[in-house]
C-alpha cells in the first residue's frame, strides 16, 4: 500500500492522506448521525401511539359498559383528530369489532390483550403501527369493612386499536436524510478544498523545483523558480536554489568570459609576433592570399615590400639580444608609423618584415618604399654608449598578369630583395629584376625564407 502510494506524485499522496480520512470521517459521522435521528423519530411515533391508547383506554371504559354509542363515536372521532392517527377501533373482549373508524383496522383482531400492568401490544403493517390495549373496568375504592376482597385482575371490557400512520415520520426521515446528505456534500467539498489547497502549496512548489531542477540538468542556468511557497522550509528551498542557480550561472559566466579571452589571446598570439607586435608570417601567407583573391574579384591593386635589415647582427654582436629585441621594436613601430592605415605590416623572419599595400600606384610604391629605406637608414639607436645605424634592403613587387599567385608574388618579391641585398644594400629593388641584377641572381633561393 506505502509502495503503491510512493509511486503517486507528492501532490497527489497528500491529497490522498488529507482528504480520504476526511470522507471516512464525515460519512461515518453523517450515517450515526442519520440513524440516531431516524431511532429518535421512531422512538416518538412509538410513545405518541403508547399514549394514545393509554388515554382512550380509560376513557372507553364507562362507554363500552354503558354501550353509548354516540360517545363511542365521538370518542373515536376526537382520536382521529389527533396527529399521525389513521386509524381507532374499540373490539369486545373476545376481538370482534364494535366500532372502527379509519383504516388499519381487521373486523376481528388476533389475540387477547394481557390485562396485567400495562400491556400495550405493538404491530407494525406497510405504512402504519398499530397499537392494541385492553380496556379494563377499574375498581371502585373498598371500604375496610367490605367482605369480599379485592379483585386481583381487573375485569376486561373491551380492546381498544389506534393505528399510526408513518407518512409524516417517513418524510421527516427523508427530510433528515437530505439534510444530512446537503451538510456531507457541504462538508466534504470544503474538506477536499482544504485538502487541495495545502495539496498544492506543497506539492506545486516541490513541482516548480522539479522541473527548474530538470531544465538546469539539460543546460538552461537561465531557470528560476517563482517565490509562490508559503511554507517556511518551501520557501527557504526556493530561495536557497535560486542563489545556487544564479551563483553557477555566474561562475559559468565567468568561466565563459575567461575562455573568452584566452581565445582572443591564442588567437592573438597565433597571428602576431610578441615582439614588436605585428602580424607574423603565417598572417602573412594568410593576408596574401586573401589579398591576391581581392586583386582577381575586383583588380584592386597590390604591392609587395620585403625588407631586411642591413648590419642588423652588429647591434646583436655588440650590444647582446635584448638590444638587437629593442632595436627590432623600435623599427616595427617606424615601419607601422610610415605606411597608411589601411597598409599591413609583417615581422616574417628574425630581422625581415614585409608589407602588403593596396590601391598603390607604381610610382607611389616606389617613392614610399625608398621613404622607408631611408627612414630605417636614419634611425639612430643608441646603445652603451654607442650609436648604430641599420639600413635596410628592400625588394618590391606587384601584381601584373605575369605575377598571378600568390607564391609566385612572394618569390619575386624575395627576389628583388636578395637583388638589393647583393646590389650593395639600402636600396630597393623592383620586380621584375633589371637584367644586370637578374644576372648576379643564379644563387637567389627560389622561395622565400622560412
Ligand atoms: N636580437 C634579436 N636578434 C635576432 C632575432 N632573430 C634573428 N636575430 C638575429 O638577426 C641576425 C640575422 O642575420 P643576418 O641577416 O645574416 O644579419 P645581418 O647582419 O643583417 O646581415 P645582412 O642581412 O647580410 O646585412 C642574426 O644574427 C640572428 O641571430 C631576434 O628575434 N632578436
Amino acid at each position: 500500500m506505502i509502495a503503491a502510494l510512493a509511486r503517486y506524485s507528492l501532490r497527489r499522496q497528500m491529497l490522498l492522506v488529507l482528504g480520504l480520512p476526511s470522507v471516512v470521517f464525515v460519512l461515518c459521522i453523517a450515517a450515526l448521525f442519520a440513524h440516531q435521528s431516524s431511532r429518535a423519530l421512531d422512538q416518538a411515533l412509538l410513545e405518541r401511539g403508547r399514549t394514545m391508547v393509554r388515554f382512550l383506554a380509560p376513557a372507553a371504559e364507562y362507554v363500552l359498559v354503558s354501550g353509548n354509542r354516540e360517545a363511542l363515536d365521538a370518542l373515536m372521532a376526537r382520536g382521529l383528530a389527533q396527529p399521525d392517527v389513521v386509524g381507532v377501533g374499540f373490539y369486545d373482549p373476545g376481538g370482534e369489532a364494535l366500532a372502527m373508524l379509519g383504516e388499519g383496522l381487521p373486523p376481528r383482531l388476533a389475540a387477547p390483550v394481557r390485562t396485567e400492568g400495562d400491556e400495550i401490544r405493538v404491530d407494525l403493517a406497510d405504512g402504519a403501527v398499530g397499537f392494541e390495549a385492553a380496556v379494563v373496568v377499574v375498581p371502585a375504592a373498598v371500604d375496610d369493612y367490605a367482605e369480599d376482597p379485592p379483585l386481583k385482575t381487573a375485569p376486561v371490557v373491551g380492546r381498544v386499536r389506534v393505528v399510526l400512520g408513518t407518512a409524516r415520520l417517513d418524510a421527516e426521515k427523508r427530510s433528515v436524510f437530505l439534510t444530512v446528505s446537503l451538510l456531507v456534500l457541504g462538508v466534504l467539498a470544503a474538506a477536499m478544498v482544504i485538502a487541495l489547497r495545502l495539496a498544492g502549496s506543497v506539492g506545486e512548489p516541490v513541482a516548480a523545483l522539479v522541473r527548474a531542477v530538470g531544465r538546469m540538468a539539460d543546460g538552461d542556468l537561465a531557470v528560476r523558480v517563482p517565490a509562490h511557497a508559503r511554507n517556511g522550509e518551501l520557501k527557504a528551498l526556493e530561495a536557497g536554489f535560486n542563489a545556487m542557480a544564479e551563483a553557477i550561472a555566474e561562475s559559468q559566466r565567468t568561466l565563459q568570459a575567461r575562455v573568452d579571452e584566452a581565445t582572443v589571446q591564442l588567437a592573438w598570439q597565433a597571428h602576431h609576433d610578441p615582439l614588436t607586435g605585428l602580424a607574423n608570417r603565417r598572417a602573412f601567407e594568410e593576408r596574401i592570399e586573401q589579398a591576391v583573391r581581392a586583386h582577381r574579384r575586383s583588380g584592386d591593386q597590390i604591392t609587395l615590400f620585403y625588407i631586411d635589415l642591413d648590419h642588423f647582427k652588429a647591434v646583436n654582436d655588440s650590444c647582446g639580444h635584448a638590444a638587437g629585441d629593442q632595436l627590432l621594436s623600435q623599427l616595427g613601430v617606424l615601419l607601422r608609423g610610415r605606411l597608411r592605415a589601411e597598409d599591413e605590416v609583417f615581422r616574417i623572419g628574425g630581422d625581415e618584415f614585409a608589407a602588403i599595400l593596396r590601391s598603390c600606384g607604381s610610382e607611389d610604391a616606389r617613392r614610399i618604399a625608398e621613404g622607408l629605406c631611408a627612414a630605417i637608414a636614419d634611425h639612430a639607436f643608441e646603445c652603451e654608449g654607442r650609436r648604430f645605424r641599420v639600413g635596410a634592403s628592400i625588394g618590391l613587387a606587384r601584381m601584373d598578369p605575369d605575377l598571378q599567385e600568390a607564391d609566385a608574388l612572394m618569390i619575386a618579391a624575395d627576389q628583388a630583395c636578395y637583388a638589393a641585398k647583393h646590389g650593395g644594400r639600402g636600396h630597393v629593388v623592383e620586380y621584375p629584376l633589371p637584367a644586370a641584377a637578374g644576372s648576379s641572381l643564379s644563387a637567389a633561393p627560389s622561395a622565400p625564407p622560412a
